[in-house]
């Protein structure tokens, strides 16, 4: 089959490019000053304010960008992924995250059946489980309340579901649904993550929850059997069928794995890993610690995103913005980092997504994909790295800000709250990158000549700033699908596979050959071979320094 014609031998593409030297001729402050301008660049929807203004960028290069969307055919490709289509390619599989959360009543086709149904099966199935659980009516092998959960799953198995919890967990109403109940999150196969996940909990009163799409991720499985002897070394065996129930797509090797399948949830192929925490994977945990009440508002959040991506006109569409805007900042102005506010699950849906080499077609691509995805929440980036952003290398920011805090804080005396205390960087630090400070301003204060250049701020530097009215459920649902749609926006366009992850492959299956000799060296006494030079010196270093550590097949478990 022909391929595609990459999309920087389009005309478009090259437009754009010839008018990156335009736009490098005129500085952000200058654009700035045009209040028409920055009023066309804002967009608000459902409660959302999106001010993309300090973007170097002009209308015309918005013309420029749709034209690219046009040639890039992103419309249809919505519209394919919408219809649960194959468009991951390599891997065969509809990409169908957005069934995860459509309404009970809507039709969502994959290979022509209305998987809505199936969905909300497994999401009834969560609702009544989580609701047994929480009312003690579901109770550990020793007749106690399970009150507490520990969540097994790696990548998109964690850091989705890490993401919702950490906004929900200072949520007014959310926490009081959560009252007398943890949540805790064991991904990394450290076994120190084993001592920091048990450390307080008592197995009689703990709920394990395994979650992997695969049920066969290395690091999931062992953390699953780890945590498969604590409960039955405490309360044997027989207890592990009250204290582990399991999320995946292959409920064989669930069974397998001694899980009873009543007590497993499922999701499907047409669910991406990264993309997954609107399934069983995401919805269980956190209705175990909400209440699904809570989670369903999660949901119907990222569900109204969903409609507003599918329909909205690209002028308006928050997710196509956003996308087109970062394929202008990495691949015409060559900047190749993003700064998130929020970034736990996102770094992985982005970087995960879009960091590829080569075209949908399999051909080696003449330009780079992907964005080098990092932040912090707050302002403690302000104190850590944000130099770098103000006076050194230019990376794109988005900031993520809240009209109303979860929990205000006002203290008698103080100039302003403490939300409006964060909200003055929300707003300060936009203008600080996009104007910067000159050196004739610098002057007018007298600063000393000798200190000029280091005090003076380039400025030019693009953010986007997103404003939300608030971080109930529903919002957080808002965002997740915000940052889902954009990657795809962005992976449509530079004609990539944004939904398979082949680059996770390599180093896995290398850890299995080390893994294989850790296991003859230990327990055979074989030694090291098969490697290059330096992983077998180093690696014989690690072996004979750590010679003593127990030679027969034994458990021991931390003692946290
Ligand atoms: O859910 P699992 O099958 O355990 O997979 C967990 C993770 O492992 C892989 O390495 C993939 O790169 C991730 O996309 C995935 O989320």
């Amino acid at each position: 089959m022909a391929s595609s014609p990459f999309i920087s031998e389009t005309e478009p593409w090259k437009d754009l490019r010839v008018h990156v030297d335009d736009i490098k001729k005129t500085h952000l402050r200058e654009l700035m000053s045009d209040a028409d301008r920055c009023q066309s660049m804002m967009v608000e929807f459902d409660g959302m304010l999106l001010d993309y203004s300090r973007q170097c960028a002009t209308l015309d290069t918005l013309k420029k960008l749709y034209n690219l969307a046009g040639v890039a055919h992103l419309k249809e490709k919505i519209n394919r992924m919408f219809n649960g289509e194959r468009i991951n390619t390599t891997e065969n599989r509809s990409v169908l995250h957005i069934a995860l959360r459509a309404p009970r009543d809507s039709v969502v086709n994959s290979d022509g059946k209305n998987v809505v149904p199936d969905v909300w099966q497994v999401l009834d199935k969560i609702k009544d489980f989580s609701e047994r659980v929480r009312s003690g009516v579901w109770i550990g092998a020793t007749g106690k309340v399970l009150k507490d959960v520990i969540a097994i799953g790696i990548g998109g198995s964690f850091l989705g579901p890490l993401f919702v919890h950490t906004a929900l967990q200072t949520d007014p109403e959310a926490t009081e649904f959560a009252s007398g109940r943890q949540l805790r999150f064991l991904a990394n196969v450290d076994p120190i993550d084993v001592a920091r996940n048990i450390a307080g909990l008592n197995p009689e009163t703990t709920l394990v929850v395994v979650v992997s799409k695969t049920f066969t991720t290395a690091e999931t499985m062992l953390n699953a059997r780890t945590l498969r002897e604590w409960i039955s070394a405490a309360l044997g065996p027989q207890a592990v069928s009250k204290h582990m129930v399991a999320v995946s797509t292959n409920l064989t090797l669930v069974e397998k794995f001694g899980i009873d399948p009543n007590n497993a949830f499922a999701f499907w192929d047409w669910v991406g890993g990264r993309y997954s925490v609107c399934s069983a994977v995401g919805v269980l945990p956190l209705s175990l610690q909400y209440g699904f009440d809570v989670v369903e508002k999660f949901l119907k959040g990222a569900s109204s995103i969903d409609q507003h991506f599918h329909s909205a006109p690209f002028e308006q569409n928050l997710p196509v913005l956003l996308g087109l805007l970062s394929v202008w900042n990495v691949s015409f102005l060559g900047y190749p980092a993003r700064l998130t506010t929020f970034k736990q699950n996102f770094i992985q849906v982005s970087m995960e997504s879009n960091g590829k080499g080569v075209s949908i077609d399999g051909v080696p691509l003449p330009y780079e994909t992907g964005e080098i995805d990092f932040g912090e929440p707050g302002t403690n980036g302000q104190h850590s790295f944000y130099q770098l952003i103000h006076q050194g290398r230019v990376i794109p920011c988005d900031f993520i800000g809240v009209v109303k805090s979860q929990q205000p804080v006002y203290l008698k005396g103080e100039v302003v709250s403490n939300h409006d205390e964060l909200m003055s960087n929300f707003f300060a630090q936009p203008d600080a990158l996009a104007y910067g400070k000159t050196p004739e301003q610098l002057l007018n204060e007298n600063v000393p000549h000798h200190l000029i250049t280091h005090k003076t701020f380039s400025g030019n530097r693009p953010s986007v700033s997103l404003l939300l009215p608030s971080l109930h459920a529903y919002n957080i649902g808002q965002l997740l699908a915000i940052y889902e749609h954009r990657v795809a926006v962005e992976g449509f366009i530079w004609g990539i596979n944004s939904f398979d992850q082949w680059g996770v492959e390599l180093g896995k299956s290398l850890a299995t050959r080390v893994r294989t000799q850790l296991n003859a060296s230990r327990k055979k006494g074989e030694p090291v071979e098969g490697f290059n030079f330096s992983t077998a010196t180093v690696l014989t270093r690690y072996l004979e320094a750590s010679a003593d550590v127990p030679k027969e097949d034994c458990t021991i478990l931390p003692k946290m």
